[in-house]
């Protein structure tokens, strides 16, 4: 009302100015000029206070709750759309129903902008709005003369429901750290989510059992050593390196461990942060209950300081045409910054926090890196024995024992070949199972290959009889 009031004087006032511009002499029209620039003067002071008298007179009372604060994803707000959420099944008309995991059910979810709340006896209602680049908020409105209540206790209570049923079913969360040039002009990585569906667990992961129970056995002692850590005075958090050849179950692991535990993952990518503060700022606006992964650790850091570009990172970029220009994608993340996050800060705030790293390459990474009490637990994830092997029949073609077992054994006792090839040989072909094909296909395979490995030790005898017959000759 009061706008159209203030456009419409506007518009007359300009017609005015028209108007007296053609009639009138010069000295006559500076004259009127400055009484009409004095008198919109008046008129937007008029507006001004006229905004600020309605707000004060207003009866109610507004809270916004963003999505996303400084790097930081509002835990509070996930809590209040979980909350908002589970009001739907009894409340709200239109529903979207969605199913997110299998053994979860259905989720309901409300498709309405506007909620009504009541909390002892004081109503408030609760609006979605969604900004131009796609950042969502949730306004909160209520009576002023409930202001104690709804700040006080009702906010404090919906959170706390909200955590309780985001805890009950509790949708493990993937993250990721992308660049992204909304804000401002240079890029700045920030989480984002997705919901994390891997079906891994520790029952079909192939490897050594022993060394599978004693890994099992060290996560659950961690989830549970709230009063332990407590006890000894050390922050809670633990620290796994997980090494091996490309395909021996590394990444399997993580997403095991994140079901064992029904903890989020944060896959950390090193190479798409500009520098240290970027990386703390990440690091920091983790959740507890979680698991923070560095995959290929010895491609994301140059362990001098400097960072590496990882290849299959700039092919990503470029195919998604998002690749800057070379200065842009310049890092300055470097090993100490990363290490100060572990012992320093990481130590001072978020509690219940697993840490791991993954790498092709041992010996390529800095002792400094993976010393005891950062690293806690080195695990290896090595070729396929015959144990791994019985896992991977047992999943895949739901075999406890074959008369071709024995053939395998040995020649798996023979041939190094990662878990990832066996399970690739004994995936079914054309929907059907077959059992003695998929076993032949692998014996198959592994002949291949335990042929193509001695031919390359055979080179390397070679070449190395070759350097001795040289050596000898210069000698003589
Ligand atoms: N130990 C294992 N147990 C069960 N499945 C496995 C195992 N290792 C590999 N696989 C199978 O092979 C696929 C590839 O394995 P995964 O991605 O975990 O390997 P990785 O060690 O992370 O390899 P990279 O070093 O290349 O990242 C998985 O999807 C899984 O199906
Ligand atoms: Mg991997």
């Amino acid at each position: 009302m009061m706008g159209d009031t203030f456009g419409s004087s506007m518009a007359s006032l300009f017609f005015l100015w028209a108007t007296i511009q053609q009639i009138f002499p010069n000295h006559f029209k500076i004259a009127i000029k400055e009484f009409l620039i004095s008198t919109i003067q008046q008129l937007s002071f008029f507006q001004r206070f006229s905004d600020r008298f309605i707000n004060f007179f207003s009866p109610y009372v507004e809270i916004a709750f963003s999505e996303f604060e400084d790097y930081r994803y509002n835990q509070a707000f996930a809590a209040i759309e979980t909350y908002l959420g589970a009001k739907a099944t009894d409340k709200a008309k239109h529903l979207r129903a969605s199913q997110v995991r299998e053994s979860k059910g259905l989720v309901l979810k409300r498709d309405e902008t506007r909620v009504r709340d009541e909390y002892e006896g004081v109503s408030v209602w609760w609006e979605n709005a969604t900004d131009s680049i796609g950042f969502k908020t949730l306004k909160l409105t209520f009576h002023r003369r409930s202001r104690d209540i709804v700040t006080d206790s009702y906010i404090k209570y919906v959170v706390e429901e909200g955590k309780s049923i985001e805890d009950k079913n509790k949708k493990m969360k993937l993250f990721t750290n992308n660049p992204s040039s909304h804000w401002g002009s240079s890029k700045t990585s920030f989480w984002r989510y997705i919901d994390f569906e891997h079906p891994a667990n520790f029952k079909t992961l192939a490897m050594d059992p022993k060394k599978k129970e004693e890994i099992l056995n060290d996560l659950v002692a961690f989830s549970n050593g709230k009063d332990y850590y407590k006890k000894i005075g050390k922050a809670w958090k633990r620290g796994y390196l997980l090494y091996g050849p490309p395909g021996t179950g590394k990444s399997t692991m993580i997403a095991a461990m994140a079901n064992l535990l029904n903890y989020s993952i944060y896959d950390l990518e090193l190479t798409a942060i500009r520098n240290n503060s970027e990386l703390k700022k990440l690091l920091t606006a983790t959740s507890n209950k979680s698991i923070i992964v560095i995959e290929d650790i010895d491609c994301s850091l140059d362990l001098t300081g400097k960072r590496k570009k990882k290849e299959s990172n700039s092919t990503n970029l470029s195919k998604d045409g998002q690749q800057g220009n070379e200065e842009e994608d310049k890092s300055f993340v470097t090993l100490s910054g990363l290490l100060n996050f572990i012992d320093g800060i990481w130590s001072a705030c978020g509690q219940e926090r697993i840490i791991v790293f993954t790498t092709n390459h041992l010996a390529k990474l800095d002792p400094a890196l993976i010393r005891r009490g950062r690293m806690d637990m080195h695990i290896e994830l090595s070729y396929c024995t015959f144990e791994a092997f019985k896992i991977l029949a047992k999943n895949y073609l739901d075999l406890d024992s074959h008369p071709l077992f024995k053939q395998i054994e040995s020649l798996i006792k023979e041939t190094k070949i990662a878990p990832a090839d066996v399970a690739e040989n004994l995936m079914k072909k054309n929907r059907e199972i077959d059992v003695e094909g998929s076993l032949k296909d692998l014996i198959q395979a592994l002949e291949r290959r335990k042929k193509v490995q001695r031919d390359q030790v055979d080179v390397h005898k070679d070449k190395k009889k070759d350097k001795i017959f040289k050596a000898f000759r210069m000698l003589f």
